[in-house]
């Protein structure tokens, strides 16, 4: 019983942990997964593809939750491959737990669609990464918004404590990521001050449910920055480019989308700054079995 799936990484357009409603669009940067299940097997046991030490309990408790829900009591290993960061807030836990829930989903045989007549919708395959997120302790809120927009592609905005999806538009854009090179774990970000922002973030989640993604984006940005202490810096210095700029996640990237010329001037600035510069894309499509 073997299944494989890839899921992309995606950028913030709202921080869900000031008020719990939260948005995000889907990058083409992707996380892909191999799950095998063994009926004669207890336990499952995780791998993450050039990170030896790296901590798989998130995409371990994603395939028991898998095999609780829609198995039998089967074990078995997962083993994760990923050019998604892992805690740079480009949501390299949403892709990994996306893309699992998925490949566990067709190792069991069961068909994934967009659609309530498939075995399984893609939106509660989503919800069961998002549990696992919950029980592992990887997100704040279980990062619905994330996931969502991971899983289904585009740019969401949802309420994370309800994991209900509010809206879902199309995202066409060229898309500039900063990495700075420094880590910062959802877990350990500082939620109290973000609480403190609450107001910016209720203004950048109207403008996201009026569908202006973009500035919703670069509001967003600036409170969140300013809240958890990273650097406005790179913000300014890509707005008068851009289409939008935010922080993406808990940080520390960053994330400009806009047309490839408008991108190619922010790249010529942030390219002097410590850390990777990626040109990549917004994708309308989220994640598949492969
Ligand atoms: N490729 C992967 N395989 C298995 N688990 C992963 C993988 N990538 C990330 N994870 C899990 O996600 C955790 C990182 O989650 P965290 O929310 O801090 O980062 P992020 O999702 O990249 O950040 P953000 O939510 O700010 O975008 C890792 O410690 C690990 O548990
Ligand atoms: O851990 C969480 O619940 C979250 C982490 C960040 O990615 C946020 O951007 C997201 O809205 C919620």
């Amino acid at each position: 019983m073997e299944g494989r799936a890839a899921a992309p990484g995606a950028g913030t357009v709202v921080n869900a942990l000031a008020t719990g409603v939260g948005s995000a669009f889907a990058l083409d940067i992707e996380t892909s997964a191999e799950v095998r299940l063994d009926p004669d097997v207890d336990a499952v046991t995780g791998e993450i593809d050039g990170d030896p030490d790296g901590d798989t309990s998130l995409v371990e408790r994603c395939v028991e939750r898998v095999v609780d829900e829609y198995g039998g009591d089967e074990g078995g290993t997962v083993r994760t491959e990923s050019d998604v960061p892992t805690a740079a807030g480009l949501k390299s836990s949403s892709a990994a737990a996306n893309a699992t829930v998925l490949a566990a989903l067709d190792a069991l045989g069961l068909e994934v669609a967009n659609d309530p007549d498939a075995d399984v919708t893609k939106t509660d395959a989503c919800r069961v990464g998002v549990e696992a997120a919950r029980d592992t302790g990887v997100a704040v809120t279980g990062a619905f918004d994330d996931a969502s927009a991971s899983m289904l592609g585009g740019a969401t905005v949802t309420d994370n404590a309800e994991d209900e999806l509010l809206a879902r538009d199309p995202f066409d854009h060229e898309a500039l990521v900063w990495t700075p090179p420094v880590r910062a774990y959802s877990a350990d970000a500082d939620v109290d001050r973000c609480r403190q922002v609450a107001p910016m973030a209720e203004l950048a989640a109207d403008l996201a449910l009026e569908g202006d993604h973009t500035r919703a984006m670069t509001v967003n940005g600036l409170a969140f920055s300013a809240a958890l202490g990273f650097p406005t810096d790179p913000a300014v210095e890509a707005m008068p480019d851009c289409a939008g700029v935010s922080l993406s996640g808990t940080g520390p990237s960053v994330v400009a989308v806009g047309t490839a010329d408008d991108l190619e001037r922010v790249r010529e600035r942030w390219d002097e700054r410590d850390g990777e510069t990626i040109r990549t894309r917004t994708r309308n499509t989220g994640a598949r079995i492969t």
